[in-house]
């Protein structure tokens, strides 16, 4: 039954049976068997699921697999029993080209086993470590060390097509678990600059580790140099987070920067970082080896002893001998259908503070146009299996877990572990790297909630969990009806990330894509390296338990059997029954008469009609009771979407509401920021205006007191002339008047005495008028102006300096002065 379609399917599916846990109290009722193959030889590829007995009528159902591993078969069984080694051989290629990706996936309920298979335990190692180990110890003589060779890094990172940062292991797996050394070495090298920054950090800062730039969050800071502003260099400490930007510092970092060796630099910036070690002449320790790099706060423990169980030390797999080989490793994560790195650590969101992955695109770049890739992802060269182990370990350490009812250490996401062989022709001018992929992935597993007796966070991960493995199960069962059609769209792989990731890259290349045959040992001659000629070969291991839950297990193995086949029961027991018992009693009665029925035999005519009818009825029953457990799986399907989709409403409702909080944000900010602008223009405005006027008052004050001042004097200086014109008026009056008459009358008298005396004194008073109007005119204008001034200072708030009285005096004088003398006397 299985045989023809597992040649067409995309997938060979194996089933493995998990052991019933050692320390389960109650054994449940097995509902699995597994059913003896027709070989002896040869391995099971049959099972019975025997629904179990309560009273439900359910069908019974047989499932095909490639091969089905029962309870006790070990990792070694799997190992070799599922075909992982011609996986590994076909990544190698050894037989010239690219080689042919390959894929190795665990799929089943929560707690069936899937992560002991796939990777392991503490004792055991899992496929994952088995497949690690043949390919290092395989390609031995063929692999580059990416320590020693020192154009390995430039070269790979540039022929990869994923714009992904490539890293050495060593530098990876010293900022993920420290420096064991670096301690030892600290004291015997030159003091950095950047090791005391403060009296706080100086005291932690025991390890020179803190110099490496992803400490500092400073490899998107490099950018900085291209665009010729190392002052805006932005400078995080993972640990701490405060920011600034010291000039001083900045120059610091730089010069640490330049001095590191160049695989510390990620593979995208390699030219930038080039050109600035050209250009700086301030680097301070050439050719010192910096210590690794700690973007961890807590550096990861390094586990003390990896299991080396089973051991499989004399398998070995062809490689291409004529061909050197590096190793990639990346890994990521499918959770809530996004894609996370598990190598790059979280790092802090700006607004949030909360430390935070970057979810990645998997998408065409530029380098692969044709064919979608996980884009930004950190990669890194391992030049042995111990240091690809390590990076596995960082990685999984990484990885989501919880505890659930059903499993303590429960995998909430889909993990992909890829390991990228690069392969190029062995010469002295080596071409283009080419290569293809393993990828070995560790599904989540499906689980039912109320068993689970997951909730909140949890509850929504299982629903997005099953949704992407409902999907990967249509896919499954698309892909085992495939037959000889080999088109893509049959296969509904673009419903969720997961299966794109898995079978994007199963179909054969189509009329666009493929690209005209090349000789087998022609190294990437085409222009995008990402060409293959072969779909990748994929292996998926089913894992279930025997007596763990019934319609869970059973779901995942509809999904992923090669063939079912379903034996409806009959219903014996109604039926034959009645017809048992008339049989007994009445049927086989004889025939009393000839011809006409006995009464007996009418009873059993009707008797018979009834038994057919409640045959007929039993099957309609039947019928339906397969169409109710059917629209109750679609139920139960349109449930998960409608989670799904709930979740994903929740989400994005969450995302715009940050999105509006982030805009209405930033336009208060801006708002804020233009309202203080203009309040401080306008106070500055202000100032001056204010200021102006002080000035101006000041220097009216001023003038205002001088003039004062000289008009004082002025007005002292003619009250003066004044007084003394006023006694000498005075004077002169007495003068007159002292004359006695008849020294008067005489001058009257002798006309000629008296005309002369007359015309003297005329002449003289004349001239004393002259003076004294002359003296009263210039009187008369100062005191004018005086007045005209004191007006205007009246006008400004100060007093007169002359009164009116005092010009009516003045009058009253100069009337005087000008009187005739017979009028006076
Ligand atoms: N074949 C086996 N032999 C021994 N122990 C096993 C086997 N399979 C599973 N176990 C044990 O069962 C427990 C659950 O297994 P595991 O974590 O691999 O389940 P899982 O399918 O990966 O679960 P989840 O999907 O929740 O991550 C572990 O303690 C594991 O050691």
């Amino acid at each position: 039954m299985a045989d023809h379609k597992s040649q067409a399917a995309l997938f060979q599916v194996y089933l493995r049976l998990r052991p019933p846990p050692t320390n389960q109290q109650i054994a449940s009722e097995r509902f699995l068997s597994v059913e003896e193959p027709v070989n002896q030889d040869e391995l099971p590829t049959h099972i019975t699921l025997n629904p179990p007995n309560d009273n439900r009528r359910r069908a019974v159902e047989k499932f095909a697999f490639t091969t089905v591993f029962e309870e006790e078969a070990t990792q070694l069984d799997l190992f070799h029993g599922t075909g992982v080694l011609p996986l590994v051989e076909g990544v190698l290629g050894p037989q010239g080209g690219d080689g042919r990706d390959g894929l190795l996936a665990t799929l089943g309920v929560t707690g069936s086993g899937k992560s002991h298979t796939i990777l392991g335990s503490r004792s055991q190692r899992g496929l994952t470590q088995l497949a690690l180990d043949v390919l290092f110890r395989s390609i031995s003589n063929n692999i580059l060390d990416p320590n020693t060779t020192t154009s390995l890094h430039a070269t790979v990172a540039a022929s990869d097509p994923s714009e992904a940062q490539v890293m050495s292991a060593q530098m990876f797996l010293d900022t993920m678990y420290g420096d064991a050394s670096a301690a030892s070495r600290a004291s015997s090298r030159a003091p950095t600059p950047m090791v005391v920054r403060s009296a706080s950090s100086a005291s932690t800062a025991t390890q020179n580790t803190d110099l490496h730039p992803t400490s500092y969050g400073l490899y998107p800071s490099l950018l900085g140099l291209e665009t010729g502003s190392p002052k805006s260099i932005r400078v995080v400490r993972d640990n701490e987070s405060p920011t600034f930007q010291h000039q001083k510092e900045t120059e610091s970092i730089l010069s640490t920067l330049y001095s590191l060796p160049a695989s510390y630099v990620p593979s995208y910036m390699q030219s930038t970082f080039a050109k600035a070690v050209k250009t700086n002449t301030k680097s301070p320790i050439k050719g010192e080896s910096y210590p690794p790099p700690t973007p961890r706060k807590n550096f990861l423990q390094r586990p003390s002893q990896l299991p080396q169980v089973p051991d499989i030390s004399n398998v070995m797999v062809d490689v291409d001998p004529s061909a050197e080989y590096a190793i990639l490793i990346s890994m990521y994560e499918v959770y809530n259908d996004r894609i996370f790195d598990l190598l790059t650590p979280a790092s802090p969101n700006k607004s949030t503070k909360e430390f935070r992955r970057r979810p990645l695109l998997f998408k065409p770049t530029e380098q692969s146009p044709d064919r979608k890739v996980v884009a930004g992802l950190r990669k890194i060269i391992c030049g042995t299996m111990k240091e690809a182990l390590m990076v596995l370990e960082a990685g999984l350490h990484e990885r989501r877990v919880a505890g659930t009812g059903s499993n303590s250490v429960s995998s909430r996401s889909h993990g992909f572990f890829c390991v990228e062989v690069k392969k190029r022709r062995r010469s002295r001018m080596p071409g283009q790297w080419g290569g293809s992929a393993l990828t070995i992935v560790d599904l989540a597993g499906s689980e039912r909630a109320r068993d689970a007796k997951t909730q909140g966070a949890t509850l929504q991960e299982a629903g997005k969990i099953n949704e992407s493995l409902m999907y990967l199960g249509q896919c499954l069962q698309m892909q085992s009806d495939l037959g000889t059609s080999t088109k893509p769209n049959l296969v509904p792989f673009r419903q969720c990330k997961l299966t794109e990731l898995l079978f994007s890259n199963s179909f054969p290349p189509t009329s666009q894509q493929s690209v005209p045959s090349t000789p087998s040992h022609s190294y990437h001659q085409h222009p995008h390296p990402t060409h293959r000629t072969q779909p990748q070969k994929a292996i998926m291991i089913v894992t279930a338990d025997p007596v763990g839950d019934f319609n869970a297990t059973s779901q995942i193995l509809r999904y992923s059997a090669l063939a079912r086949e379903i034996t409806v029961p009959r219903i014996p027991s109604v039926t034959s029954t009645i017809l048992a018992q008339s049989t007994a009693s009445h049927y086989f009665s004889p025939r009393v008469g000839g011809g006409r029925m006995s009464p007996s035999e009418t009873e059993r005519e009707t008797m018979e009609i009834a038994a057919l009818e409640i045959a007929r009825m039993s099957e309609e029953i039947d019928g339906l009771r397969e169409e109710l457990a059917k629209s109750e799986r679609a139920r139960m399907e349109l449930e998960a979407h409608l989670e799904s989709f709930q979740d994903r409403a929740i989400e994005i409702e969450a995302e715009v509401r940050e999105e509006c909080y982030q805009e209405m944000e930033k336009k208060m900010q801006s708002e804020l920021q233009r309202w203080k602008a203009a309040w401080e223009g306008e106070r500055e405005r202000n100032d001056v205006h204010i200021d102006k006027k002080l000035e101006i008052y000041t220097r009216s004050i001023d003038a205002v007191e001088d003039e004062d001042k000289e008009n004082q004097g002025f007005v002292g200086d003619l009250e003066a002339e004044n007084e003394r014109l006023r006694s000498e008026v005075d004077m002169l009056r007495r003068d007159i008047q002292g004359r006695s008459p008849s020294k008067r009358m005489p001058l009257r008298e002798s006309k000629i005495g008296r005309e002369s005396r007359t015309h003297a004194a005329r002449e003289a008073m004349a001239e004393r008028d002259e003076r004294e109007d002359r003296g009263m005119e210039s009187v008369g204008r100062e005191m004018e102006r005086l007045r005209m001034s004191g007006e205007s200072v009246l006008k400004g708030g100060v007093p007169m300096t002359s009164s009116p009285t005092k010009k009516v005096r003045k009058l009253t004088a100069r009337k005087w002065d000008l009187m005739d003398e017979g009028e006076m006397l």
